[in-house]
């Protein structure tokens, strides 16, 4: 579908439209860093997951947290790089961010992400991402795009920035809906993380044996929103990143699990950690880590049925 709708006609609800259009600001900004190469060598610090940071996670980190404070419709936030909830300046919503995804690969050039999740009221402690308002990501890759889900609308939405030179236009003018994403059939197309730690998951060990025998086809970039994006894109396939005692979980509930089970489910897929969908896990800490699978309907079951809960 190519309905070029504005993603201003889009957001109907005021402050969510207010809330939306802070982060495509700070994404236009950030993609331009990107585009410039700012910040990509230069190490900062560790943030609170124990990570090292570069430059440009720091930055985007503030870029993001600038325009959210300028929106005044966010009371609090979090973020990959720091992961205390704090007051943001303003009443309506809290929001927790990945700003950047997929740091170990921005040096070779591969497509990179943002990730959030916005809930109404002033903290996501306690709540299921099903109670969410909305979630998306932006994908920084040859072109700028986002993929958005309101839990008042049907579906995910992708939406792509195209520049324009009119000083008229809106910010959220210049973000073009390109596709609808309706359904995430059963196909042979598999990104499986985390694999080192098929040496002590058996399981998962049987789950790649039987995705190589049935000859699915490998799409993994090691970044987790062009990995998990392209379910949606090309509507079909599974990605996972489970755990073992050896290899455990990394990736982070609140910031990159639920947010994107939250596009998952709306596009018509599936998201478990082995058990459960994500969207059912209540969030009690701001760090957890969780085990993730995402797609079609069958390929969950299948994850939970070969790999399971057992190492969470
Ligand atoms: O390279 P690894 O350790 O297998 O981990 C891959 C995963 O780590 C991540 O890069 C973690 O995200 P950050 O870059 O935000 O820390 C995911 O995008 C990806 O799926
Ligand atoms: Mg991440
Ligand atoms: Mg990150």
């Amino acid at each position: 579908m190519e309905d070029h709708q504005t993603l201003e006609s889009f957001l109907s609800e005021e402050s969510l439209k207010r809330c939306i259009q802070a982060l495509t600001e700070a994404a236009e900004e950030i993609s331009s860093l990107l585009r410039k190469g700012a910040g990509l060598l230069g190490l900062s610090s560790v943030n609170t997951f124990g990570d090292q940071q570069l430059q440009i996670d720091v930055l985007a980190d503030q870029v993001i947290e600038k325009a959210l404070q300028k929106s005044g419709v966010v009371e609090s936030i979090c973020s990959e790089e720091r992961s205390k909830e704090r007051p943001c300046g303003g009443t309506g919503f809290a929001v927790a961010y990945d700003p950047l995804d997929g740091s170990s690969i921005i040096d070779t050039n591969f497509a990179v992400g943002t990730i959030f999740g916005i809930l109404k009221g002033g903290s996501f402690i306690g709540h299921r991402g099903r109670e969410w308002t909305a979630a998306g990501c932006f994908v920084y890759g040859p072109r700028t795009e986002l993929t958005l889900a309101v839990a008042d609308e049907e579906y995910a939405h992708q939406f792509i920035c195209i520049p324009q030179d009119s000083k008229d236009a809106t910010v959220l003018g210049r973000w073009k809906r390109n596709r609808v994403f309706k359904t995430i059939e059963s196909g042979k197309l598999f990104a499986p993380g985390n694999l080192r730690s098929t040496v002590d998951n058996s399981g998962y060990q049987k789950l790649v044996n039987y995705w190589m025998s049935n000859k699915y086809q490998l799409r993994y970039t090691g970044g987790m929103v062009p990995d998990v994006n392209q379910l949606l894109i090309k509507g079909k396939g599974v990605f996972c990143n489970p755990a073992s005692i050896s290899s455990p979980a990394k990736l982070r509930l609140l910031f990159e699990c639920i947010p994107l089970a939250f596009l998952i489910e709306k596009a018509g897929g599936r998201s478990s950690n082995g058990n459960i969908s994500l969207l059912d896990i209540p969030v009690n800490e701001t760090e957890e880590r969780c085990q993730v699978c995402y797609g079609a309907k069958e390929e969950v079951e299948r994850f939970d049925a070969m790999v399971g809960q057992m190492f969470i």
